[in-house]
């Protein structure tokens, strides 16, 4: 008899339950305080990520927005291995990845590959775009001829439209678009199924943003790439995202698909984000301005981080966090006063 019991698919990336506390940048002299009388040792942290679980799956672009400090490259960061969680699990494939070794992350690190901001984050000034993208190619296929080395990265140059005879110029010759490109070019060389992209677009000239944006999608769609991008931009977002995880103060107050996210936001956040971009404002009342402090991510509020600016807010947003709550549209959003139907 056929066995049509097999086990469904793990998602590609999960983190569950992460967090992630920096100690205070501070030097040594400024943490050593007088308290009651003695010198104690200043140990407050920032609070960079806290309570995270979220889910990308094969094919997925997963867009993590949300204004300056909220911790979307933090998170970027403890996907990619860079720094360790405080808390929680980060998954590949289904198998933890967050408390692995270096080398036993090794196999991990061709199949996933990172796009940064800067793309001089990637590429060696020293080294001609040629090296630059053979380097990948040969550390992970120690075996291939050189011939198939150099056929791997004309192939990818052309991918991404960089001229193949500028092989052997040096990146400080190219437009900052061009060295994004190449920078796409050197993560495509390992054939990589999952690309964390941080703000990929942030440094680039408006006029060249689209032009990157779709080389992206182009290659996830030619290489059946799963994404996890970083942005602030919600048109951005709409353009690319398959589904959008909303960040405030380390948390996520909403997990939507893209389309139900612009269509219908809930969390009071979100829908000041969306109504401050005006071709977003459809059915949406005009710019909500928010007030109220931002709090520190050093004393995070007891209740909602969200509390100290949302127009709803009451006693309960006050003292107690709110939990991910499933909507009726399969979106995932924080928010007592959307449990309560108080937003309308
Ligand atoms: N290495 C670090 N040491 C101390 N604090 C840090 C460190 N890295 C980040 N932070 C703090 O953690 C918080 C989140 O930072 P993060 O860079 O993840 O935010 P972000 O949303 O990516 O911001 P931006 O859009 O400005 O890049 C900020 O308050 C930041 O100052």
């Amino acid at each position: 008899m056929k066995d049509t019991m097999t086990a469904p698919e793990p998602p590609l990336l999960e983190l569950r339950g992460v967090e992630k506390r920096f100690a205070l940048d501070q030097s040594l002299l400024e943490r050593l305080r007088f308290r009651d009388g003695r010198l104690r040792m200043d140990r407050r942290e920032v609070h960079a990520v806290n309570n995270v679980s979220l889910t990308v799956n094969r094919g997925e672009a997963l867009c993590v927005v949300g204004e300056t400090g909220c911790g979307k490259s933090t998170v970027a960061r403890l996907v990619a291995g860079l720094l360790a969680p405080s808390a929680g699990e980060v998954r590949y494939a289904g198998a933890r990845i967050d408390n692995q070794s270096r080398r036993d992350l090794a196999p991990l690190r061709r199949r996933m590959q990172m796009i940064f901001q800067n793309p001089y984050a990637s590429l060696n000034p020293r080294m001609t775009i040629a090296q630059a993208l053979e380097e990948p190619v040969r550390y992970h296929n120690p075996d291939l001829a050189p011939v198939d080395v150099r056929a791997k990265v004309l192939e990818v140059m052309q991918a991404v439209g960089v001229d193949p005879s500028w092989r052997d110029r040096y990146p400080h010759e190219f437009s900052g678009g061009q060295r994004q490109r190449i920078a796409i070019a050197r993560a495509l060389t390992v054939d990589p199924e999952f690309i964390i992209a941080d703000e990929p677009l942030a440094a680039l000239d408006v006029s060249i943003q689209a032009q990157v944006l779709n080389l992206m999608l182009e290659a996830k769609v030619a290489r059946g790439l799963t994404y996890l991008f970083i942005t602030h931009d919600l048109s951005v977002v709409q353009h690319f995202g398959t589904r959008v995880a909303v960040l405030y103060l380390g948390t996520v107050c909403e997990l939507a698909d893209t389309a139900t996210l612009f269509a219908a936001p809930k969390h009071p956040y979100t829908r000041a984000l969306l109504s401050a971009v005006p071709q977003m404002r459809d059915g949406m009342p005009d710019h909500i301005r928010l007030k109220g402090e931002i709090p520190t991510p050093i004393t995070l509020p007891k209740g909602c981080p969200f509390e100290t600016r949302c127009a709803y807010a009451d006693q309960r947003c006050r003292v107690e966090k709110p939990r991910p709550q499933q909507q009726r549209d399969g979106s995932l959003v924080a928010c007592h006063a959307v449990e309560e139907g108080r937003v309308d």
